[in-house]
């Protein structure tokens, strides 16, 4: 039986509100509880609140990738049309391939759910050994999203080098196509 080293997992909650203290973070929270469901081998959550700041949002994807050394690392908030909603820019500045399957697979189970999930701009990418993922802020869409693009995310990682992470396939059935 082979042991799996613990992948970190970077969650970060970009809202200017929740890290301000003006209401609990929801968001943060609703994701550890997904990816907790999911995730059934070693795992370690990297926890981040920050505000809405580009600058901000892209110095803490870097520290999670570079520093931190998350495989994966899951964003919530920021991805709307409002003037201060600059999480899919931070996450473009930050990655050297964009992964747009993710954001149109998303937005398409969202819209069966709300017809404003057109509003969400959340996309995905690839920093050096890094698979970073956006979500939307209302945390009712983490699961929505989540369950979504989940079964593609383990091969995402091991062809990137970002480590093994096997799910419950009760809850979620990971593919891989060579296996
Ligand atoms: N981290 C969170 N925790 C709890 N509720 C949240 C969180 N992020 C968003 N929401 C809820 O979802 C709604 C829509 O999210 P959105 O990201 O558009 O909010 P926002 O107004 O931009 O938030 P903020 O001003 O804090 O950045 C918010 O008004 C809030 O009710
Ligand atoms: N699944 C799902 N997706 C959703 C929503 C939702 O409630 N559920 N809200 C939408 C709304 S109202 C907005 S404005 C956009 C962007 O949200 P954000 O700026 O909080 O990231 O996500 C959209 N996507």
């Amino acid at each position: 039986m082979t042991t799996l080293s613990p992948v970190r997992i970077g969650i970060v909650t970009v809202s200017d509100r929740a890290s301000r203290g003006i209401y609990e973070d929801k968001g943060g929270p609703a994701i550890l509880e997904e990816l907790t469901r999911i995730i059934a081998s070693p795992w370690e959550p990297v926890p981040r609140v920050i505000p809405d700041e580009l600058d901000v949002i892209a110095a803490t994807l870097t520290e999670l990738c570079d520093e931190a050394g998350c495989g994966l690392v899951v964003t919530t908030g920021g991805t709307g049309p409002a003037p201060r909603d600059v999480t899919p820019e931070a996450t473009e500045q930050v990655c050297r391939k964009m992964m747009p399957g993710f954001g149109e697979l998303m937005r398409s189970v969202s819209l069966t759910v709300v017809p404003t999930a057109i509003l969400s701009r959340q996309t995905a990418g690839i920093r050096g050994s890094s698979l970073i993922v956006n979500l939307p802020g209302k945390p009712s869409a983490i699961h929505d999203c989540l369950m979504a693009v989940f079964p593609a995310i383990p091969y995402c990682l091991d062809l990137i080098g970002a480590g093994r992470i096997e799910t419950d396939p009760a809850v979620c059935r990971a593919f891989r196509p060579k296996s």
